[in-house]
């Protein structure tokens, strides 16, 4: 099948820079594995019409962080679609991250799809919900094109991963937005970070199957089914999705392999 017949999106979630290119999350410089993973995604993936940032993209939330995030996804050229997740300033966002190539769009089409990126982030809190305010947006745009399959995008997981202390601090209004999709059968797929790790789950409602995809980190990775927080020795890491006209998706996990990034395995949080 040749390269035109989907749309091809890479997801990069959870990136966690700080405004120094030597600072560590548990034990990995994230600035550094941002730019290996990035660097490697150019050099790997043929055709890329887009890249979905979900959110953690500042551990500092500093300025710096957001300049460096905003001149790496312009030296790669690539249009970039950002969101915020819980760690992140939305003001420094709006501020430091929009250029030629990257963008804070809330809904997009794309060769018959439609992109929809909300925000889960409630302010101060880890945990995330989706405001009425969003969800009303939703639904509007939902209705507006009802014959358009639909992938949405947000930080916290919509579905419990098995992970109890994950699932306590996931989209905590899970329900409301479940009810939505089953209003809404040209739902495909909702991606979403924040857990660190690969996870993929059906979501049956009564009216469609909803693909629900988590994807690692590009720095430090959980392990999955854990009571607690357990740094996993995954590596840094990306998701590959293609998007077809008939509403079907193919998409798996690419693991860095052309540099090392240990994490520190005896770290217990952060
Ligand atoms: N030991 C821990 N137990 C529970 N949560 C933690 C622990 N350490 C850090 N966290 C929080 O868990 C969150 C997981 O995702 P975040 O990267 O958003 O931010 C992390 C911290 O806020």
């Amino acid at each position: 099948m040749s390269d035109d017949q989907f749309i091809s999106i890479v997801h990069l979630t959870d990136l966690h820079l700080f405004t120094d290119l030597n600072s560590y999350l548990v034990g990995i410089p994230t600035n550094q594995s941002f730019q290996a993973v990035l660097t490697e995604v150019k050099q790997t993936i043929p055709k890329i019409d887009l890249l979905l940032l979900t959110g953690d993209l500042s551990q500092d939330c500093s300025a710096a962080s957001y300049e460096f995030l905003r001149q790496s996804l312009d030296v790669a050229s690539f249009p970039a679609y950002c969101l915020a997740g819980n760690h992140d300033d939305l003001n420094l966002m709006a501020e430091y991250l929009p250029s030629e190539y990257v963008h804070l769009v809330r809904s997009q089409n794309i060769g018959g799809w439609r992109i929809l990126l909300l925000s889960s982030v409630v302010v101060g809190a880890v945990h995330g919900n989706l405001a009425e305010s969003e969800l009303a947006w939703l639904e509007e745009n939902l209705n507006a094109y009802p014959d358009h399959p639909t992938l949405i995008a947000f930080h916290h997981p919509a579905i419990d991963i098995g992970s109890a202390w994950m699932d306590e601090i996931c989209l905590t209004n899970k329900e409301q937005f479940w009810q939505i999709c089953d209003r809404n059968p040209q739902i495909q797929a909702v991606v979403n970070g924040h857990a660190h790790q690969d996870f993929e789950q059906i979501y049956e409602t009564a009216h469609n199957s909803v693909r629900c995809l988590v994807s690692p980190s590009t720095c430090v990775q959980f392990q999955p089914r854990t009571p607690q927080l357990i740094i996993d020795n995954q590596a840094p890491a990306w998701r590959h999705l293609r998007l077809y006209a008939d509403g079907t998706i193919t998409t798996e996990v690419h693991r860095l392999s052309s540099a090392s990034f240990p994490p520190d395995l005896a770290a217990n949080g952060y």
